[in-house]
């Protein structure tokens, strides 16, 4: 990744807070999730093990208290999935935080490359031997419930699980946007030895997304639908995060001359540089003139869009 080579800018030159506008996270939480939400708490008495799948860009936010008593009763992994487009120098703290937290079986994986991915299998049989198995002592298969908020790569994971262990394609539909997986918990067989199945919840939000900045940072990872939010406000909070992180990718990628720290000039250049324009006509008192506008909104999906692709770095919003 290409960074801003220039002199750094002194330190306050770049925003400190981010001014929200009083914005109310509530209604960025779906009403349909409420339905998720309970398929899965019934699912989870009937699992050896929850497999908690959430994007390495935010290790710490966004993941669903609801879930945390019942978490206390079965064996935990948490998959920080995205690890590509994670900072992998924040590795450290990060496993350290959740280990803070309660929170120590953490695997990072890529599963569009298959990467870290063969860790999982292994960890769960060890984690479910250790523990009493419960209701289901005499069965010799694996149950394991894959949660997580939506599009941090559940489908994905089991997918991925499939190839390596069966040599098998798709199991599960994969989307680029939030909310695809709707067949909730059927059980897909990921292994032969041990005999492990998987059963795919649909994401699910907490129902309560705390502040905004969390609600913020899982529509930036695109957990929620980026219409709720506003591409405006996503695209400014992601220039403010870059900068705050020294992450000047962006300068170079749409020609900025410095890195800059108000998002109207540089969504300028990246209509410019990715060709967000439109024409349109306007009526003058000498005739029609036809002017070449600027296409803001695309401007900032399209910013949006090359963030989520890694193309401004490998960023960890936490
Ligand atoms: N860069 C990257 N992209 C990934 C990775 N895993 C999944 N994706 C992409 O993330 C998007 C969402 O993946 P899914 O597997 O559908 O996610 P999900 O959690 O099942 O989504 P829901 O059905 O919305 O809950 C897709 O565009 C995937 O190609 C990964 O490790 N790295």
């Amino acid at each position: 990744m290409r960074v801003w080579a220039g002199p750094l800018r002194a330190a306050g030159a770049f925003r400190e807070r981010f001014d929200f506008g009083g914005r109310d996270v509530a209604s960025w939480f779906p009403r349909h999730m409420a339905k998720g939400l309970r398929q899965m708490q019934a699912a989870l008495r009937r699992a050896d093990c929850l497999v908690e799948v959430h994007d390495a860009r935010i290790p710490v936010s966004g993941r669903n208290p609801a879930l945390k008593e019942a978490l206390g009763i079965r064996p935990h992994v948490l998959v920080l999935n995205k690890m590509d487009l994670a900072d992998p120098r924040r590795q450290p703290a990060v496993l350290e935080r959740l280990k803070e937290q309660g929170c120590p079986q953490v695997v990072f994986t890529d599963c569009q490359r298959d990467v870290g991915v063969k860790k999982i299998v292994p960890l769960v049989a060890q984690l479910v031997a250790e523990g009493p198995r419960y209701h289901r002592a005499e069965s010799s298969d694996f149950n394991i419930l894959v949660i997580g908020v939506p599009n941090v790569g559940k489908s994905s994971l089991i997918n991925s699980l499939r190839r390596l262990h069966l040599k098998k394609g798709k199991a599960t539909v994969v989307g680029a946007e939030p909310g695809i997986t709707k067949a909730v918990l059927t059980r897909i067989q990921v292994c032969e030895k041990p005999l492990m199945y998987l059963v795919d919840t649909p994401g699910v939000l907490p129902p309560k997304l705390g502040d905004v900045e969390t609600g913020m940072k899982l529509a930036l990872c695109g957990a929620i639908h980026d219409h709720m939010v506003g591409e405006d406000m996503m695209a400014d909070y992601l220039l403010y995060t870059l900068n705050k992180q020294q992450q000047f990718g962006y300068v170079q990628r749409y020609g900025l001359g410095e890195p800059c720290d108000h998002i109207e000039p540089v969504l300028k250049h990246v209509a410019l540089a990715q060709g967000r324009t439109q024409k349109v006509t306007v009526l003058t008192g000498t005739g029609n003139v036809n002017v070449t506008m600027l296409n803001y909104t695309a401007a900032a999906y399209e910013f949006l869009r090359d963030f989520r692709a890694g193309r401004l770095g490998r960023v960890t919003l936490d």
